[in-house]
């Protein structure tokens, strides 16, 4: 059965490129369709620009690249994009979208645990990683490397783009109802609130040492963002151990990768989303919101027990953590329809069944 409202699917998103409201210079890579969204690629060149800035309703973006780019760089052959500075890439998408259907984009998960900085921009917008129904035109990539120093190339894939028909998000009631019947976060007493579900820290760790997350080193070498499993983890991350104390200080301007402590679950005809910050649980915030894609975490997709993990940066001031501490909520929303594939079903994902996991590009041991 298919929803008039919702989030599109697979062959809903494969249809769009069909009959020309999504277009690519390219044919679409094979694994390029995901089950509720499509991954974005980067085309062949960057500007750098002096800072990031906003297009607004009178400007395209190519006419504010006129006067704020310093240096354009070729990306055929893949070119490093340093820390601290900002980018914008032309992105080999573009979208002519109908009059009912808008889109949402967001950093894939592999960018956010890299604390690559990205958001789309579109030409008259007012507001990032937000695509207004009936958009028409080109998408663009806004980059800035936080932590590492990496290498991407024409096609690299760092963002993601779902598109949706009209608004379909559960209510607090709707939420709580789906949690009593299919388990969305493993927790005795669900915390349901403003549309979302609380997920909590986990500070006990696991193993013997007690891992509990990592810390993002200083000054590395650079990561290639195309390259799976080609990066030793301690040239990189200090692993950080709870040693019994079940918290962890945050310090200001460091970024860690930690995992919550509940299971989480996406059930097919639905997809989530964590929401990227939360005043009211703290002075700190889970970085990158997140898309949660159906299947994730579903038992048949072989994903039970998959916890989500968190980017976590603390604001202005150290902060301590607790274990069990609220450090962000995720919102459900309806699929149109199940998708043909569900994460972690023969699509390749990397992070079905997850615990405390690091970006595809580190090996461990
Ligand atoms: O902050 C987040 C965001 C997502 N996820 C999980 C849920 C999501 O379904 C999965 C994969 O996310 P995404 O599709 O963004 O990752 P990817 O980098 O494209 O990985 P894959 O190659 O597995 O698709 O990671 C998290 O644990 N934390």
């Amino acid at each position: 059965m298919t929803r008039t409202t919702g989030i599109l699917a697979d062959r809903a998103i494969d249809a769009l490129f069909g009959e020309g409201r999504l277009k690519s210079e390219a044919p679409l890579d094979a694994d390029q369709v995901q089950p509720a969204s499509l991954d974005l690629r980067l085309g062949s060149k960057a500007m750098r620009v002096r800072a990031s800035f906003m297009p607004g309703r009178e400007h395209k973006v190519a006419d504010k690249l006129e006067r704020l780019t310093l240096h354009e760089i070729d990306l055929e052959d893949g070119a490093v994009l340093e820390t601290g500075c900002v980018y914008i890439v032309p992105l080999m998408e573009s979208l002519d979208l109908p009059q009912d259907m808008s889109a949402s984009a967001n950093p894939k998960s592999s960018t956010g645990r890299l604390d690559i900085f990205t958001r789309v921009m579109v030409d008259h917008a007012q507001e990032f990683d937000k695509i207004p129904a009936g958009y028409r035109g080109p998408l663009y990539l806004e980059i800035s490397p936080r932590t590492f120093p990496v290498i991407v190339r024409r096609g690299s894939r760092l963002s993601q783009i779902r598109f949706r028909v009209g608004h379909s998000l559960l209510s607090d009631t709707e939420l709580l109802d789906l949690h009593q019947a299919e388990t969305l976060v493993a927790s005795e007493m669900p915390n349901v609130s403003g549309g979302g579900i609380a997920l909590s820290i986990d500070l006990k760790g696991s193993g013997p040492d007690g891992l509990i997350g990592y810390r993002g080193k200083h000054h590395t070498s650079v990561i290639d963002v195309d390259r799976k499993a080609a990066h030793d983890v301690l040239d990189f991350w200090e692993p950080l151990y709870s040693r019994g104390r079940d918290e962890l200080i945050l310090d200001p301007d460091e970024f860690y990768i930690l995992v919550s402590r509940e299971a989480v679950h996406v059930p097919p005809l639905f997809a989530a989303e964590m929401t990227p910050y939360d005043p009211l649980v703290g002075e700190f915030r889970v970085h990158y919101a997140g898309f949660f894609d159906p299947g994730f975490g579903h038992a048949s997709a072989g994903g039970a027990g998959s916890r989500a993990v968190l980017e976590v940066r603390s604001h202005e001031v150290p902060f301590i953590l607790e274990h069990g501490q609220v450090i962000g909520r995720l919102v459900y929303e309806h699929m149109q329809e199940r998708p043909a594939g569900l994460y972690g079903t023969g699509l390749g994902s990397s992070y079905q069944a997850q615990g405390l996991k690091l970006s595809k590009h580190f090996r461990v041991g």
